[in-house]
């Protein structure tokens, strides 16, 4: 469990996470997102005990992470792995770590095969590629068989078939009752890997949600075709469904979901032609909460 109640900070007197309160929760993925510059690696840096907050706190386990004892057995963390530049073998690099924290040796080759590097254990971390970096990042937070894990932006620069493997892996480790918190500035990234959401802008909370929640508050009503139109307006309109018709003849029904008025057309011997939920995108919805928290946003000159 993190919870985070009423975070703050300020580089030079701009205030970058603006008093920010969520919890995270165990046995599901939460993504942390925002546009760049939103204030989510400042967040996660002050929860890992990298950077000081200005007010507030950002407890793991109810705790601080500088008042953990032996933090990697607690907390896994992946922050920038692209610039783990090391001279050492991947394998060199885990043991140095595990003794370091009073770790097994045994668990690096464990932590190994999760992430699929044995064949490579004994290649230099510097030679590695993006992909293999986060691998062997990963494999580092798994180190202390953590019950929370934190990583920012695991994503970013992978492949697709790293993409599918890093979901999976952050699924079954949710699965197994884990807490897993990992930011993107990507809905793309989170829609099929997140359970929960929480959306930052400008350091400020704008949702915290589920991936299903956002999907239903943003549904755009249902979509019907029907050689009845006129006949089958009026009968919405007498359970109270808003209609509204398309410049293409389709009806924009909001009110009823598709099955009800699947069932209404059938009562009344109305044909239909098509029924469909009008869906926005995860992404638009994504797009519309952030508008006006992105800062780097091309076109608009403020
Ligand atoms: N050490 C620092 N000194 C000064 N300003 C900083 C420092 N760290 C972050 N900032 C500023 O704080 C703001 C938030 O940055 P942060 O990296 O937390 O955002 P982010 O949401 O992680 O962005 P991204 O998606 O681009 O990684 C930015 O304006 C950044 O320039």
């Amino acid at each position: 469990m993190i919870e985070i109640e009423d975070l703050t900070k300020r580089y030079r007197g701009k205030t970058v996470v603006d008093r920010l309160s969520f919890d995270v929760k165990p046995g599901a993925v939460t993504g942390f997102l925002g546009p760049n510059g939103a204030g989510k690696t400042s967040t996660l840096r002050m929860l890992l005990g990298l950077a000081r907050p200005d007010g507030g706190t950002a407890l793991i386990g109810g705790r601080r992470y500088a008042d953990l004892d032996r933090p990697l057995c607690h907390v896994g963390a992946l922050i920038d792995a692209g610039s783990m530049h090391s001279g050492r073998s991947a394998r060199a690099h885990l043991t140095a770590l595990a003794a370091a924290n009073g770790i097994s040796r045994d668990r690096v080759g464990q932590v190994l095969d999760i992430v699929g590097m044995e064949s490579q254990a004994g290649a230099r971390v510097g030679k590695f590629s993006l992909g293999m970096r986060q691998r062997i990042g990963i494999a580092a937070a798994l180190l202390g068989d953590p019950s929370v894990l934190i990583l920012d932006e695991p994503i970013n620069g992978l492949d697709p078939d790293g993409v599918r493997w890093i979901r999976e892996l952050l699924r079954g480790l949710a699965s197994e009752g884990r807490t897993v918190l990992l930011s993107s500035h990507l809905m793309s990234e989170m829609e099929l890997t997140a359970d929960r959401l929480v959306i930052i802008g400008r350091g400020a909370m704008i949702a915290d949600t589920s991936v299903a929640e956002l999907a239903a508050e943003y549904s755009q009503g249902v979509s019907v075709r029907t050689p009845q139109a006129g006949e089958f307006t009026e009968a919405l309109s007498r359970i109270g469904a808003q209609v509204r018709a398309t410049s293409d003849g389709a009806l924009i029904v909001t009110g009823p979901t598709a099955p009800q008025i699947a069932e209404l057309a059938a009562g009344a011997g109305i044909v239909l032609h098509e029924v469909s939920s009008q869906k926005s995108t995860l992404e638009d919805a994504y797009m519309r909460l952030t508008a006006d928290a992105s800062e780097f946003r091309g076109g608009v000159t403020r």
